[in-house]
């Protein structure tokens, strides 16, 4: 990488900001998935082993610049402590008097968690105040939220014009295993881009197909591409105004040579539900009155032989609404077949597919889970994430 890491600098004695990504999904006041905090461990344990006052900064949530009391992050900070071992205080705020204050008690080793950075209105826009108030409270800039890498906002861009600003450990490493990933590719190279938008999905599609050998195409998004090859989807999930652009990402595929894989057939449902009447279909014969919810039998058994023939496998979105049990079959064969090839290299980007590995206990069976949904995404679609380029060269 040729930014500047935590390894480049001596953080002894001083004041450190880190910017971490603890958007963890909340329920009913609790943290239900920690991961993200578990990443950001390595960091935050270097910091207070190397004897630097520790201050975290998270976003959680969307409170659109206002406070909103279910989005503080004293939960998180909880957990924080849970998991490190050792007390973890927790600001009310997350600049001004107060908090520069707690940070003059602090000792070396100390952990503080600040209040969420969107409660300020400046977040988001990058407000060059904020920035310069986030910076008074510190020597050194981390910037370890490599889920949030992709927004240019205070806590994440602003802030590092004003400090010495370097990556921390989980930023360096979800870089240099996405950047190899992407750069020299293991082949056969395969990527799998499944989830309910293919709006959201047109980017990284289109440079995949710059740079992989096979193009597996499931989830929510095949339907766009079933009806570009003139079949009717009754009423699946259809994004009518990409229809042709779906067409032109097949003779593309065609034109470099890239295996291009979607359904071959499907299973509908009369209903979005657990309970709903099912059927297998081929995708020439999906009946009007019924929707798309999973990839069929066939569909599995092929894209599972793709996987295992591959050497390393970018997987992005689910294979079907995995969230229902009657409909987690396609994402399931999808994240077995990775389980099982041993040989092959597998990296999970986006918090659905991430979400789906966990729950079919198979995380500790993936090369890499990334902590970006977003910005795993802009990365891969070759974008440049501003919360790394303001960071100082190496
Ligand atoms: N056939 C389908 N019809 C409707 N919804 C579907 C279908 N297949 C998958 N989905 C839904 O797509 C959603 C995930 O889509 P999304 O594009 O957000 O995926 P992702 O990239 O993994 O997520 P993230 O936004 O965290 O990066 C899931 O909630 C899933 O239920
Ligand atoms: O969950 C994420 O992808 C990151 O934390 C970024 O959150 P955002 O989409 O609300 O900016």
């Amino acid at each position: 990488m040729n930014k500047q890491t935590l390894k480049d600098i001596d953080v002894k004695g001083k004041r450190v900001f880190c910017r971490v990504d603890f958007n963890v999904p909340m329920k009913d006041g609790k943290v239900t998935d920690e991961t993200r905090i578990r990443a950001a461990i390595p960091t935050i344990q270097h910091l207070v082993e190397q004897g630097a006052k520790v201050i975290l900064a998270s976003h959680l949530g969307r409170p659109k610049g206002q406070v909103v009391e279910e989005l503080r992050l004293n939960a998180v900070a909880e957990r924080l402590q849970d998991l490190l071992g050792k007390s973890v205080a927790k600001a009310d705020e997350a600049y001004g008097e107060n908090v520069k204050q707690i940070i003059n008690n602090m000792n070396e080793g100390d952990v503080l968690v600040l209040e969420n950075v969107r409660f300020y209105p400046g977040e988001e826009k990058n407000d060059a105040e904020l920035a310069k108030a986030f910076a008074e409270l510190a020597d050194v800039y981390v910037n370890d939220a490599f889920g949030a890498a992709h927004r240019a906002h205070a806590s994440t861009e602003g802030i590092a014009h004003h400090l010495p600003a370097v990556a921390g450990l989980l930023m360096e490493k979800e870089l240099d295993v996405l950047g190899k990933a992407l750069s020299n590719p293991d082949r056969p190279f395969t990527a799998i881009v499944g989830g309910a938008k293919v709006k959201d999905k047109i980017g990284v599609i289109e440079s995949l197909l710059e740079k992989v050998d096979n193009l597996i195409i499931g989830g929510g998004l095949s339907y766009t591409f079933i009806k570009a090859n003139g079949h009717e989807v009754g009423k699946s999930l259809l994004e009518e105004d990409k229809v042709d652009l779906a067409k032109s990402f097949m003779e593309k595929a065609k034109e470099k040579g890239v295996n291009f894989y979607m359904p071959v057939d499907v299973v509908v449902a009369d209903d979005f539900s657990n309970d709903a009447n099912t059927q297998v279909v081929s995708v020439d014969s999906i009946p009007s009155d019924w929707e798309g919810l999973d990839a069929g039998p066939k569909t599995r058994e092929i894209y599972a032989d793709v996987i295992k023939n591959s050497k390393l496998v970018i997987w992005n979105g689910p294979m079907g609404v995995f969230e229902l049990d009657t409909f987690a079959n396609g994402t399931k064969a999808v994240a077995e077949a990775l389980a099982e090839a041993t040989d092959t290299y597998s990296v999970i980007g986006g918090g659905d597919s991430a979400a789906a590995v966990e729950k079919f206990n198979l995380a500790d069976k993936m090369s890499h889970i990334s902590t970006g949904g977003g910005a795993s995404l802009e990365f891969m679609e070759g974008k440049q994430l501003p919360g790394v380029t303001a960071l100082n060269d190496k």
